[in-house]
């Protein structure tokens, strides 16, 4: 498997690819200006880079970004569903990294997929990790764990997807029983991008089983206070509308969260003239859905209610078996949040009555033994980059343009510890002004007494650490 240069789905896409990532250019000015400011000096040169983040345009030009400053990268989508097949043609094409995605994967494809992004030709693994959701994180302290102890090897799990995870590792400890401990020893880090993976690494900082720095890019306010925002602002009403062409005024819509995803979720369909019921567990963030003038209800009453739910909450379970059988007929079901847990999807795949009716590709027809169906999108996984493009360029640049940060921290071997970081938010601020042109937006300078008043420095930081936006 080593020997193989990438594993896409049609290289005859790169075309179409390198023309969307052409276009995409002016909408991420971020990106733009670190390959202007960094592309000649290269403080990523001579360093491994293993992606595991949706292999799509925007990801695309990540990558591109990261290839101009010095990287030598491969790449995995994070996802079975995300990756934009053009977009991974091109960037095989371009030789600006080897990947390993496209767009159906099995789970265990998948899991190959990010094995093969984490392991170079010759047996050797990254310096760095950018990750999203925490799965390439995942298999390298899963790996290291075997190897600590190959009785793991020998169990069976019930759930499916941890049991190809070590079927996978099965695999690496017969070639090599030091394989993932040698790769661990080299990692100098992981930059992660979504909650979900951030809340697992708090979880391995807490343990003290971190294997190596990480830093926390989804709590960049340039991140999740756009991208989780304004990004399912934009791209959860695109997902829902592709698969399904429903007309969403009028209608009633149930988000089940009420966090940064779920109130960009809630604007999105507001914005079609949905009446929006809001699930929440967190008193501050429903007295914010009602304040706002939701309905904030109980999944229990919302249930025979909705006609599109939507769960983005990074739990799990959040849509039951139970609030499935009291939905009504053809009431569609899906997720935003990264995994695909957050709706029951294990009761309706291992319950015989359940029938499945493809629909089109991810798109299922679900009959229940309520006498009813349910429309699920996605098989439960991340409608927005599963039924369509996810978020687009502009807002990624933003995202992406921490990435970048947050790998030219890493990649100083500053002496960080095992722990989790965040940028300093002179970075954010500054990400937030490379977006400002774009927009035309014209900002305004504080006068030195302003400054003085305020007692801030007038180039910033202008907020306070303990200041929420
Ligand atoms: N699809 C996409 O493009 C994106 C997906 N995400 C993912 O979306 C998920 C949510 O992200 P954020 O909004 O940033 O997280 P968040 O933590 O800001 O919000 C989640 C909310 O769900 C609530 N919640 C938890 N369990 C619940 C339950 N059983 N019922 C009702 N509410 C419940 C929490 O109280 C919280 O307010 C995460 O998995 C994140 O990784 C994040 C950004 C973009
Ligand atoms: N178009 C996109 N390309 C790459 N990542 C995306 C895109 N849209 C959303 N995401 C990311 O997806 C994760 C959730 O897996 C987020 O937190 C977003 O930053």
């Amino acid at each position: 498997d080593l020997k193989l240069n990438s594993k896409v789905a049609d290289m005859k896409l790169a075309d179409f690819g390198h023309k969307e990532m052409q276009l995409s250019e002016r909408e991420v000015p971020g990106l733009m200006e670190l390959i202007k400011k960094y592309g000649d000096t290269k403080p990523l040169k001579g360093l491994k880079i293993a992606g595991s983040l949706h292999m799509t345009i925007q990801t695309a030009m990540l990558i591109k970004t990261l290839h101009a400053l010095g990287a030598d990268l491969r790449w995995a989508s994070c996802n079975i569903f995300s990756t934009q097949d053009h977009a991974a043609a091109a960037v095989v094409d371009a030789k600006l990294a080897k990947v390993f995605a496209w767009k159906g994967e099995s789970l265990e494809e998948f899991w190959w997929c990010t094995e093969m992004a984490l392991t170079w030709e010759d047996g050797s693994g990254p310096d760095l990790i950018v990750d999203d959701g925490g799965d390439a994180t995942l298999l390298v302290h899963k790996g290291v764990a075997v190897e600590k102890d190959p009785s793991l090897l020998k169990k069976s799990y019930d759930n499916k997807e941890f049991q190809v995870v070590m079927d996978r590792l099965a695999l690496s400890y017969e070639k090599n029983p030091k394989h993932w401990t040698e790769i661990a020893k080299k990692i100098r880090g992981v930059s992660e991008e979504t909650t979900t993976g951030v809340a697992r690494l708090y979880n391995m900082q807490k343990d003290g089983t971190l294997l190596f720095p990480a830093f926390n890019v989804n709590d960049c306010v340039t991140k999740s206070k756009f991208d989780n925002l304004y990004g399912c602002r934009e791209s959860l009403a695109d997902g829902i509308k592709r698969a399904t062409d429903i007309m969403i005024a009028g209608k009633v819509a149930v988000i089940c969260g009420y966090g940064d995803v779920g109130k960009g979720s809630a604007q999105s369909l507001r914005g079609f003239g949905a009446r929006v019921l809001v699930t929440e567990i967190d008193p501050i963030c429903a007295l914010q859905a009602a304040m706002e003038g939701y309905e904030v209800v109980t999944m229990e009453e919302a249930a025979e209610l909705g006609d599109i739910f939507v769960t983005a909450t990074g739990n799990f379970h959040v849509i039951t078996k139970d609030h499935m059988l009291k939905m009504k007929d053809e009431a569609i079901v899906c997720n935003i949040g990264h995994f695909d847990n957050e709706i029951e999807m294990i009761y309706l795949e291992t319950t015989p009555e359940c029938k499945r009716i493809n629909i089109k590709p991810q798109v299922d027809k679900w009959m229940l033994p309520s006498g009813r169906s349910i429309i699920i999108l996605a098989e439960g996984r991340l409608v927005n980059l599963g039924c369509a493009t996810g978020h687009p360029s502009f807002v990624m640049s933003a995202s992406f343009t921490n990435q970048v940060l947050a790998q030219l921290e890493l990649a100083k071997e500053n002496n960080l510890k095992n722990q989790v970081y965040i940028l300093p938010k002179k970075l954010d601020e500054e990400v937030a002004r490379l977006h400002l042109a774009r927009l035309g937006v014209k900002l305004t300078t504080l006068t030195k007494e302003q400054a003085d008043y305020l007692d801030v420095n007038p180039a910033g930081p202008y907020k306070s650490e303990h200041y929420r936006y």
